[in-house]
């Protein structure tokens, strides 16, 4: 996958996602926090504090040779808010043009729990990008390929400067422990869920209805340009795995002259139906009229006599706007549990400090 596919994945790393930054070796002249900023780096020139022009990224001091002669390194351990399988990381110089680091490497580590810094630094590190060439001013993509699911990445500068900003895309792998038997939200990004496909991302892009929490505004959202012709906006969500969903919420927070006037949900199984074939969709909820700004939250006919078990589901607006969040609140099926323990299974190493999860039956 190039850098322009891997880009359009999630930001494992990104704060509004979960990521922190757990330990850096410095942050002299800029907070390590930077680094994980959803917003893309902004710089005011002249702004001198006590320490140096303030930079929006993590800048460590000038290294200066010790006793021994050695320069060392810096490097910042980063928690993934989405715990995946990394596909590529973006080492952004934004701003940084006479202090950006000459070389810089990423390594990735998989550990249960929650880790301490101490334990981190014990970790087993795997190299994901290599000591690699930085420039000033500009954003590296590196693809990066182990089929393994990491937790914590740490970014290692040579010797020292400033990095505006870390992104790590991937495809998020949930803890099965942390889902099985309970009501989830089958269409959180943080489940696992994703867009894979949509009418129109003008404004802003669909997998923003996935996020965790509340938008701070529409941009948080998804956001279609206004529609002209025939037809109404729709995007489909691959679900977090197959699961019966049982009440749904639109959100049209934000949205004041630009929410849809109506809203619809349908679903299909993809193991037997063709996401294609229109007729292969089975509603689960008829044209509903939604309000501006508010919180739309609707049970879904789950009659014992309908099966519901789906693997995507198709939301359209009418006929155009967006929607800030989308919740899709149900229970995985056993088939579900399955699919999620094995993945996680395989893509997690025994002796990682990972219990391996029971396999439904
Ligand atoms: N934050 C800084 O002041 N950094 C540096 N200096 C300027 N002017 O940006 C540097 O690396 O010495």
């Amino acid at each position: 996958m190039n850098a322009a596919g891997f880009a359009s994945l999630p930001d494992l790393a990104v704060r509004t996602l979960g990521g922190s930054v757990v330990a850096a070796s410095d942050e002299s002249f800029a907070d390590k926090e930077n680094l994980l900023n959803p917003w893309a780096p902004a710089f005011q020139p002249q702004t001198f504090g006590t320490k140096g022009q303030e930079y929006d990224g993590w800048e460590t001091a000038r290294r200066r040779p010790g006793e021994d002669g050695a320069l060392g390194h810096d490097w910042a351990i980063v928690r993934l808010g989405l715990p995946g399988v990394i596909r590529g990381v973006v080492i952004d110089t934004a701003w940084f043009k006479g202090n950006f680091p000459p070389y810089a490497s990423v390594e990735a580590c998989g550990v249960d729990g929650h880790p301490s810094p101490a334990e981190l630094a014990a970790a087993d590190w795997t190299e994901i990008v290599p000591p690699s060439p930085l420039g000033g001013d500009a954003a590296h993509a590196f693809e990066a390929g182990a089929a393994r699911r990491f937790t914590h990445v740490r970014l290692n500068i040579f010797p020292d400067g400033g990095v505006a900003r870390l992104r790590v895309h991937g495809d998020v792998v949930p803890d099965p422990r942390l889902l099985a038997g309970l009501t989830v939200d089958l269409a959180a990004l943080e489940n696992g869920a994703r867009v894979i496909g949509c009418s129109d991302m003008f404004y802003s892009v669909p997998d923003n209805m996935l996020f965790p929490g509340t938008a701070r505004n529409q941009a948080e959202g998804w956001e279609t340009a206004r529609r002209r012709g025939p037809g109404n906006d729709w995007a489909i969500i691959r679900l977090a795995a197959p699961g019966v969903v049982r009440l749904a919420e639109f959100d049209t927070t934000h949205l004041k002259f630009n929410a849809p006037g109506h809203v619809s949900l349908s679903g299909i199984d993809a193991r037997t139906g063709d996401l294609d074939d229109p007729g292969a969709w089975r509603e689960l909820l008829g044209r509903t009229r939604v309000q501006p700004d508010g919180r739309h939250r609707v049970r879904l006919d789950t009659a014992p006599d309908a099966p519901r078990e789906i693997t995507h589901a198709r939301l359209d607006i009418h006929p155009d706007g967006g929607l800030t969040r989308l919740r899709l609140l149900g229970d995985l099926t056993a088939a579900g549990e399955r699919l999620l323990t094995d993945r996680w299974n395989e893509l997690t190493p025994a002796g990682t400090g990972h219990r391996a999860p029971p396999r439904p039956a």
